[in-house]
This record gives C-alpha cells, structure tokens and sequence, in this order.
C-alpha cells in the first residue's frame, strides 16, 4: 500500500464487488475507507454504480457534480471530488441516472485512465462497484490491484461471487480474489461460506481466493446508516466497527501482485511515468 510519501507515490486500489446485490458490498466499502483514512491512509471512495448510486446518500453528502456530469463533458474528475468524514474523499455516481449504466467499454477504461492523471495524492482507492458482472465492473476489478468480494449465507450469494470471479478469471486475468463475508451471525459461519467458495473454485478455476474475514450482522451498522454514517465513526465500538478495523488493518499490508495484468491498471500510467523518469535521470547521470 503506498507509503504516504508524497503526490507521486502510487496508490493502492481496492474494487469492492459481490456478484448479487443487497450483500453490503457500499457498506463495506464506506467502512473499509472509513477505516483506512482513521488510520491515517490518504483515501478516495469513488462510487461507480450508476444505476444505484448510494455512497453519497450513506453519507449524507450532496455532490455538486457527479461521474455522470464527468462523461457528459459538464465537468473534470477533479471537480466531483467531495469531502467526507476526516477526510475521506469521495467521488460520487449518479443515482437513477438509467442510461448511465450502459456505458461504453471504452468510457470504463477511460475513467481508469483519468485516475492516473489525477492531481490528488492518495494512498489507497477504494472502488464501490455495482452489482452483478457487467463490463464496467469487470473492468474496474481488473483494473484494481486487489479485489474484495462480499457474500452473505444466502445460496444466491454464494453462486453469484462463484460467476464473478469465475469472469474475473478466466476473461479478465485476475489470479487474487479476497473474500469476506457480511452479515454473518458467527465467526464460523463466515468461515463456512469462504470454504463452500473455495471448493468449487480451486476446482474449475485458476485463482487464489484469501479469506479477508467477516463483518457480523449488526443492529449499530443499520443504525449508523440511518444516521447517513460510516458505522466506524458513528458507533466505534460495535461489533462491526472492530471488524471493519481489522479488515483495514490487514488490507494495508497486502502486497501488490507483481507485474501489470494488461493496459486497464487504474494509476498504472503514473507508476509507468515515474519509471521512465527514474530511468532518463539515471542515463543522465551516468
Ligand atoms: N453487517 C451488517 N449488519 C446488519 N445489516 C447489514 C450489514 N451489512 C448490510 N446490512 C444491511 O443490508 C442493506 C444493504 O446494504 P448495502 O446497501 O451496503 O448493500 P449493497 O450490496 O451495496 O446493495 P446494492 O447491490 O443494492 O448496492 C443495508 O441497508 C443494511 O440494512
């Protein structure tokens, strides 16, 4: 995870994904980053769900210009970035904007590249995707150096992740999934429903899935929503909130896979700067 050593440091990202809807998956990325900037990380929440966007509900913000103003020329990236709790800072979708949702391949992977050229300096991203197996949620995991998918005991849940990550896969090169479960009423009931999406997955495919954790289902989380909170700040010592903290704890010392999966790598365009600026100052010197 970057380092917080300045603008040209190259940020971590996190997609949050889950196949089915209605797991937790914006809960999880709001605590996620909620956490990670209480822990002194410089992070970005970007909301990329257009059908449903609902970061900047969750956090009672009222965004000024959205994703959607971005694609239709109205304004830069720059410009609907929001400030959060201690400064997390967020880049909200657009919500009930239908059209949104069917965006071109290349308008995904455009956004990925305004990323890189974005003037902000961050230490980690975290990517609060939408539903199901689009092309754009495809392309924003593929384009994450990591990426958390949520499930809950819910058979559909579980098949839904499995298709996922199955696409992932197979289409897209992703070789890491982290898995947490949400809404779990024990420990082992978390640790049963990563298993069950082990089995079938080390059978079929060719992908390391790590068991990231799980968050209990907690009455203080839907709480804290209805205070439009991150749980984390709202209530810091329910049961929830420490998981959270745990899971951001373990997030930050996660390497980064080696090597770039392909030409969609969100902020891959600076780290390929700066190496060829390492490169022309070293060949200068010499
Ligand atoms: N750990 C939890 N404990 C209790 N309730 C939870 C928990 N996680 C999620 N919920 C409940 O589930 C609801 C849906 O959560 P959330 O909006 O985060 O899901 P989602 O997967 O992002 O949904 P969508 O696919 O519609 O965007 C929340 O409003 C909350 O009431």
């Amino acid at each position: 995870m970057g380092a917080g050593d300045g603008a040209s440091a190259v940020p971590t990202v996190i997609a949050v994904a889950s196949g089915k809807g209605g797991v937790g998956k914006t809960s999880v990325s709001i605590n996620l980053a909620a956490s990670l900037v209480n822990a002194g990380q410089r992070t970005l929440l970007l909301d990329t769900d257009m059908g449903l966007a609902n970061v900047d509900v969750m956090l009672g913000l009222a965004p000024r210009f959205t994703l959607a103003d971005v694609f239709a020329g109205r304004c830069e990236l720059q410009d609907t970035i929001l400030q959060g709790p201690n400064g997390l800072l967020i880049v909200p979708a657009a919500s009930g904007k239908r059209h949104m949702t069917e965006l071109l391949p290349q308008q995904h992977v455009g956004l990925v590249h305004a990323f890189s050229q974005l003037e902000v300096p961050l230490d980690v991203m975290v990517v609060d995707n939408a539903a199901g197996i689009a092309d754009g949620v495809l392309t924003f995991c593929q384009a994450a150096q990591d990426v958390v998918v949520v499930v809950c005991d819910e058979p559909a849940s579980v098949t839904d992740a499995y298709a996922l990550i199955k696409v992932l896969s197979r289409e897209r090169g992703v070789t890491r999934v982290q898995v947490l479960a949400n809404q779990v009423q024990n420990p082992i009931e978390g640790r049963q429903l990563f298993e069950k999406l082990e089995r079938v997955t080390s059978r079929f495919l060719d992908v390391t899935l790590n068991y990231l954790g799980a968050i209990p289902r907690d009455e203080w989380l839907r709480r804290a929503i209805q205070r439009q909170e991150a749980v984390v700040d709202a209530f810091p010592s329910s049961p929830s909130a420490l998981a959270f903290r745990d899971i951001a704890r373990r997030a930050r010392q996660w390497q980064s896979p080696p090597g770039a999966r392909g030409h969609v790598e969100f902020f891959l365009e600076r780290l390929v700067a700066r190496a060829t600026a390492a490169t022309s100052a070293r060949s200068a010197a010499a």
